[in-house]
């Protein structure tokens, strides 16, 4: 099995009598790109925090490649993105790369191509003042990937950016894990996420309520599939006394059926097609499965 690069093993950690964090256990793997997902107040920024060594846990282990989290070996192996990117304005864009290059004793051979990279060759010359948030966002990730990090840390990466920055945001993000870097970044949503990552984990109240693929979440939820009929008039007493169901009026039924139960239904209906007059399927999105397991009414901002 591959060594993670990021190890939490069972990390709590309070601020007075609020357990921020509760029983934390999550690993990244080199190339893997793990979403943390969590309402506001949910842990995500105390858990960067702890992983970044400005916090430490009351219980638990946190490991960066190996290391203890800030000491020198753990802060070589990873970078962090903040969610908002504050550079010196009066510096370019180059001179920025060129003074993050240094703090982490990389080479600056390699800035060409990560302005490159991230779409900024053309602006290199300008100061950062003249930058959209965009660009100050991509400058951000730029510098993140200064030295060829082993550990990504982004935080909510792409709030704030169009959906073509964002696409581009991501295809970065994935190139970096195609060389072995593992990326941890947290976001509001699982449909920002979906297919940009690996695997999913959510977080609620401190504690990780779901970790899998978006498939092995879907699966695990469970969630029921509702089928709406509508009769042809005057039929759809009879439909209810054979399907079961929910009345939504004189027409319309609702019947709720487990996902694998679906397909039985829906050849059971067709025994009754002569009375139907239109059929509609509807299975649980993206938004309700996290919020099955994210559990928002209980969070706290
Ligand atoms: N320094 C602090 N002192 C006291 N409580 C704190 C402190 N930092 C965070 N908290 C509390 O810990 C909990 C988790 O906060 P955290 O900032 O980690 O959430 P988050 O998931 O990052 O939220 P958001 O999405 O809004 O950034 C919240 O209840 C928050 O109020």
């Amino acid at each position: 099995m591959t060594q993670s690069i990021l190890d939490i093993r069972n990390v709590s950690l309070s601020f007075g009598p609020l357990k921020a964090l509760d029983g934390v256990t999550l690993a990244v793997s080199p190339g893997e790109r793990l979403a943390l997902l969590g309402h506001n107040g949910a842990g995500k920024s105390t858990l960067f925090k702890a992983i970044l060594g400005f916090l430490a846990p009351g219980e638990g282990t946190i490991t960066v490649a190996g290391h203890r989290p800030g000491s020198d070996a753990a802060r070589i192996a990873m970078s962090y993105l903040p969610e908002v990117v504050s550079f010196p304005q009066s510096l370019t864009g180059r001179e920025v790369l060129a003074y993050f290059s240094g703090l982490r004793g990389a080479s600056r051979s390699e800035i060409n191509g990560l302005l490159d990279r991230v779409g900024l060759a053309d602006a290199a010359e300008r100061r950062v003042r003249t930058y959209s948030k965009g660009m100050r966002q991509r400058l951000g990730l730029a510098q993140a990937l200064i030295g060829a990090p082993r550990l990504l840390l982004l935080d909510e990466p792409t709030s704030g950016l169009d959906p073509v920055s964002r696409h581009d945001f991501y295809t970065v993000i994935a190139e970096a894990a195609a060389r072995g870097c593992a990326v941890l970044l947290s976001s509001h949503g699982l449909e920002e996420v979906q297919g940009q990552t690996d695997r999913v984990a959510i977080l609620s109240r401190g504690r990780l309520r779901a970790s899998g693929t978006l498939a092995e979440l879907a699966a695990a939820a469970a969630l029921r599939t509702t089928i709406r009929v509508t009769a042809k008039q005057g039929h759809a007493d009879r439909l209810q006394a054979d399907l079961g169901g929910r009345r939504v009026n004189g027409c319309r039924l609702d019947i709720d059926c487990a996902p694998d139960a679906k397909l039985g239904l829906l050849l059971q209906l067709g025994h009754h097609r002569d009375v139907l007059h239109e059929i509609d399927v509807f299975a649980p999105g993206l938004n309700d499965i996290y919020r099955h397991f994210s559990d928002h009414e209980g969070d706290q901002a």
